[in-house]
């Protein structure tokens, strides 16, 4: 079936449109099962997605996670509308441009390894600690400066940052759960007097004094 697709608007327009997916129980195809594919269904399995990999090769990776369902043979015309994702990574042009054309008239958000342009989704560099989720895209022109960036991120951002959001995250719990509001404090203030180098030091208890201190002094 011929794409009904709308022409993606050239590199270097900026228009992605950021968003977090959840995928927990989601049906997610993903076409082809070499190394890329591999790559792309850790991620997927890892945020609970019920992935579904069709290609005649499939790595061992793949082919022994009971928690992804494999089907060794190569990608049928129009199945990708079963689907709420779909990730096109053959290394066959042909196929990949099937599976867009397929996706797209079908719906279904669909990813392609082998051109940006055949994207509705692209994917970005991450970087996670804990629930803090920071991603790089450079509208698929560079993958090499999205993937460096998130090597300096990484450096960046350590294990305190995840800790610093736990804490972060309890006391905005505890106002809420008291019936306050968590608007109009000084959350900025607070994170701007040291909490992180306390947390580096293994002073949590100081950090959430910081906290405190900051936040009851801008809620009078
Ligand atoms: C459009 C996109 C589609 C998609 O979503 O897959 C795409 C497309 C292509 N990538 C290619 C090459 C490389 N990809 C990487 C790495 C990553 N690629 C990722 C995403 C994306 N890649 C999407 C756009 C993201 C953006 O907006 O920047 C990352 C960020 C995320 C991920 O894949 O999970 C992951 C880094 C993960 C990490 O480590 O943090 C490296 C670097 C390396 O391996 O070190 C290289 C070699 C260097 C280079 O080319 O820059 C090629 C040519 C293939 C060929 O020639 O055969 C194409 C096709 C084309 O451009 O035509
Ligand atoms: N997005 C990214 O980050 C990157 C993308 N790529 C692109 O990803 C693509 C795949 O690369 P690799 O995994 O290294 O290739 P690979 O050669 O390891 O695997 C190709 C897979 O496609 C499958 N396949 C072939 N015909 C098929 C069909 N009709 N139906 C279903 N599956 C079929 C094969 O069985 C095999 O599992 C390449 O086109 C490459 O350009 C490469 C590097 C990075």
């Amino acid at each position: 079936m011929a794409a009904d697709a709308p022409s993606p608007s050239p590199a270097g327009t900026g228009r992605l449109y950021p968003v977090g997916l959840r995928l927990e129980g989601r049906s997610v195809l993903v076409v082809g099962g070499g190394a890329v594919a591999a790559q792309k269904v850790r991620e997927l399995v890892a945020c609970g997605a019920e992935v579904t990999v069709v290609a005649p090769a499939i790595v061992d990776e793949l082919a022994d996670d009971a928690r992804v369902t494999c089907h060794r043979r190569p990608y049928r015309s129009g199945e990708a509308a079963d689907h709420r994702f779909v990730v096109a990574a053959t290394d066959r042009r042909e196929v990949n441009q099937e599976v867009h054309d397929d996706a797209e008239a079908a719906g279904v958000w669909v990813n392609a390894a082998d051109d940006p342009q055949r994207c509705s989704v692209t994917l970005p560099a991450r970087v996670r600690r804990g629930s803090l989720l920071v991603t790089i895209s450079t509208e698929g022109r560079s993958p090499a400066l999205a993937t460096w960036l998130r090597r300096r991120l990484e450096d960046e951002l350590g294990p305190e940052v995840e800790v610093l959001l736990e804490v972060l995250a309890e006391e905005r719990d505890r106002i809420r759960a008291a019936g306050g509001s968590t608007e109009g404090l000084d959350w900025q203030g607070a994170l701007g007097s040291g909490m992180l180098d306390e947390i580096r030091a293994g002073r949590i208890d100081a950090a959430k004094e910081l906290l405190k201190a900051c936040l009851s002094s801008s809620s009078a």
